[in-house]
């Protein structure tokens, strides 16, 4: 019997043994999938889309199927059903981070919650993250901060709407997403790296880069020292300017710090460091690695979001106009989008859903010990929607279908143990942005560019730009 012969719930058993067969007994056998060459397996069938490669694979060898990366054996799964699997049923022994020479050099040895390997460790820096860091009350607190940013960012557009300039609208809502996410993190927005010839954002988007590049070292070990791809020297590069920036941050903060006023994550974090009697016990170390979570999980994901949610709109004139009416029924045209005006857009909650299911921000999730899921692919997948390659908001209209990871078919913030804690701050910026976007302008593509030749193909990286 072939596993393409198994319902889902028997193929998943089968994988499991096969698993566990594999350690015990070499010879048994593992699902299908494409044959790989010896030493780097089915390496070379990934390419530089390898959400793509994935899916396309997928269509040849089912919803669940094995291939080897180098040395390292690996399922793919490509399905809701399959990825409910991984993700709900089985989770637990599939949370696992896998290892990456990136996060070891840049995420502090695998400290940050984003890398952390599944155990107490990682328990503990994750409860600290969502108590203290991201909880309801201190997304709150940052409300006012978020307001005066985005309304200078409108002002500084306006004026170019006014002389009718040119504007790269991508670049302008990074930089307001970095200095969000700064002032939340750190309280400052203008710190600039030590490095004279990059922009923070520039060595923030490095890194990310760095971390989801296809590095055939952590595939196989025994070329590691080579640096064949020469990843390790931009690596070292890239952590060198974080921990110098980390470093001097975690001093200023020091100096002044009093537990009784604490205005950013940094100071929440230095309360607990270096405290025994706390379930967070944390030292410099860790606390420049949740720093670069936050700032990573913060700045290219939400700015990544809203510029795919912009472009679709920009392809598809009738939902603007909706959206665009909506607004104008809900708030009217004299005064901004506000926070609290956010649960009555319904249609924006529609458009953005649409947006993340076509354009996800993550398309492979992150890597994932031992398995992967080109949610890219399911969220095309013609068995879970009609017509999956158009923008169709209404398709949301009467559908319970939700983004906070109960619904396999919709994962732009994943799911389960390993899901993203930041999914209400990231949410909120996203719908917040887009709106006031939305609500402010009338957009049109330049030089009398036609919606159609818009070009919506990805660039890949952890996120999606
Ligand atoms: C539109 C905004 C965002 C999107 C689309 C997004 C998406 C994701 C995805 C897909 C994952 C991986 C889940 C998995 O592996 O199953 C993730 C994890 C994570 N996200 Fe987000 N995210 C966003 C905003 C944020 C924000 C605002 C923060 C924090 C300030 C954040 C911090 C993190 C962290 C720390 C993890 C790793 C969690 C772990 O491994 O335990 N994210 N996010």
């Amino acid at each position: 019997m072939s596993p393409n012969d198994l319902d889902t719930n028997e193929a998943f058993a089968y994988i499991l043994h096969a698993y566990k067969s594999k350690c015990n007994h070499k010879h048994k056998p593992l699902p299908s999938g494409p044959k790989g060459l010896p030493i780097l397996g089915n390496l070379l069938m990934i390419g530089e889309f390898p959400h793509r490669d994935l899916h396309r694979l997928s269509t040849q060898y089912g919803p669940i199927f094995y291939i080897r990366l180098g040395f390292i054996p690996t399922i793919v799964v490509s399905t809701p059903q399959t990825a409910e699997l991984f993700l709900k049923t089985h989770d637990l022994s599939f949370a696992g981070r896998p290892f990456s020479s990136a996060a070891k050099s840049i995420s502090y040895d695998q400290k940050g919650l984003t890398f952390a390997t599944y155990g107490p460790y990682w328990r503990n820096i994750r409860k600290l993250c969502i108590s203290k860091l991201l909880s309801s009350n201190k997304v709150e607190s940052f409300r006012s901060m978020r307001s005066t940013e985005l309304g200078l960012f409108i002002t500084s557009l306006k004026h170019a709407a006014i002389s009718r300039e040119i504007v790269n609208v991508s670049n302008k809502v990074l930089s307001l997403s970095t200095d969000m996410s700064c002032l939340m993190v750190f309280g400052n927005k203008s710190m600039k790296s030590s490095d004279d010839h990059k922009g923070f954002q520039d060595v923030v988007h490095e890194g990310m880069k760095l971390a989801a590049i296809f590095n055939i070292a952590d595939y196989i070990p025994y070329i590691g020292l080579l640096d064949v791809q020469g990843l390790g020297k931009r690596m070292k590069e890239v952590s060198k300017v974080f921990d110098e920036l980390f470093e001097k941050i975690i001093d200023e903060h020091v100096k002044v710090f009093d537990k009784d006023n604490q205005k950013d994550f940094v100071d929440v974090m230095l309360a607990f460091m270096d405290e025994k009697d706390t379930d967070f016990f944390i030292d410099r170390s860790n606390i420049k690695a949740i720093i670069l979570d936050m700032l990573v999980g913060s700045m290219d994901t939400s700015s990544t979001a809203v510029e795919w949610t912009i472009s679709a709109l920009l392809k598809n004139p009738r939902v603007m106009k909706k959206l665009q009416e909506e607004l104008e029924r809900v708030i009217g045209l004299d005064r901004l989008v506000e926070e609290s005006d956010l649960p009555n857009l319904e249609y924006l909650d529609m458009v953005i859903k649409e947006s993340m299911r076509l354009y996800p921000v993550a398309p492979l999730l992150f890597p994932m010990k031992q398995w992967k899921t080109p949610f890219w692919a399911i969220g095309r997948d013609p068995n879970s929607w009609t017509d999956p390659e158009e923008c169709i908001p209404e398709r949301f209209m009467e559908s319970r279908i939700d983004l906070r990871g109960q619904d396999f078919q919709l994962l732009p913030f994943g799911s389960g143990r390993r899901g993203c804690p930041g999914i209400q701050l990231g949410l909120l910026a996203v719908r917040l942005i887009v709106a006031q976007l939305v609500h402010c302008f009338d957009w049109e593509l330049p030089n009398g560019m036609s919606p159609d030749d818009l070009n919506m193909t990805e660039e890949f990286g952890l996120t999606m730009p």
